[in-house]
């Protein structure tokens, strides 16, 4: 498979506090990956990471073989917030202007095309019923899908999205996996980072437990190996996964 990114050797500290130490690992093309570990493991940070937001202490990320320092990649991803969906209610714009916006920022197309793009993303993340509604006045979890249509219309290679089922109901949380494994199927490659293991573990292809400042790739959701990794991570015995 080919590779993504190529993470080498990486560490992280914020301000002479170690939280990442000489990791590596590689994202490849067409993962649907969950990034999962205990609060405070440096999830968020090794997700900043991977975004260039945060600059490593030593060790490197490449995208497509280039450094990331170097690399016109942001063209590349998408990224959907923990605090994305809460637009205000008075917010004076439809769903469909909202991402007709964010496409005529990106993408040099005429407005027919433009047109069509809006209502292609919004389709694949099933809102195009609400594209005339006011963003405000969506749930939580419809808004979170609209987040994700923006990070769709960049035509993305890979789709990040920290703690995207935070806050959403049972319903919305099954609408969003659906959403994923479609666009998974589609090619897009996907890294969620959750805290919500029982939830997420069913639903990806590969699993990356980080802890103790160090990373733990499963290359597959084998339940044993995971939990059992796990249990070193978090130092108890205790059931991460409902299995019913
Ligand atoms: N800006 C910062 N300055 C100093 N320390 C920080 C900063 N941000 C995070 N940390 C520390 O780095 C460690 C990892 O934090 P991080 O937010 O990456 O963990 P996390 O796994 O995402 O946690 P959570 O599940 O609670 O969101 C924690 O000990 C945290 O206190």
């Amino acid at each position: 498979m080919k590779s993504i990114f190529q993470v080498r050797n990486l560490s992280f500290s914020y301000d002479g506090v170690s939280v990442i130490d000489n990791i590596s690992f590689d994202i490849e093309k067409g993962d649907y990956f969950a990034l999962i570990g205990p609060n405070g493991s440096g999830k968020t940070t090794l997700l900043k990471l991977l975004l260039g937001i945060l600059t490593p202490t030593s060790g490197k990320i490449m995208y497509l073989g280039e450094d990331i320092k170097f690399s016109k990649y942001k063209n590349k991803i998408g990224y959907v917030s923990q605090k994305a969906n809460s637009f205000n209610e008075s917010f004076p714009a439809t769903v469909e202007e909202i991402i007709l916006f964010t496409l005529k920022s990106i993408h040099n197309l005429s407005s027919k095309q433009l047109i069509e793009k809006t209502h292609e993303v919004l389709n694949k993340v099933n809102m195009i019923e609400y594209k005339d509604r006011l963003i405000g006045n969506l749930s939580g979890g419809q808004q979170q899908r609209v987040f994700i249509a923006k990070a769709l219309s960049k035509d993305p290679s890979i789709l990040f999205l920290d703690e995207p089922t935070v806050g959403v109901d049972y319903r919305s949380e099954e609408e969003f996996y659906n959403i994923m494994q479609n666009l998974n199927k589609e090619g897009v490659t996907i890294f969620i980072v959750s805290h919500d293991i029982g939830s997420v573990i069913n639903k990806v292809n590969k699993v990356a437990c980080i802890g103790n400042k160090k990373i733990h790739i499963h290359k597959s959701t084998q339940f044993v190996d995971i939990e059992n990794n796990l249990r070193s991570i978090y130092g108890e015995n205790i059931d991460f996964f409902n299995r019913n």
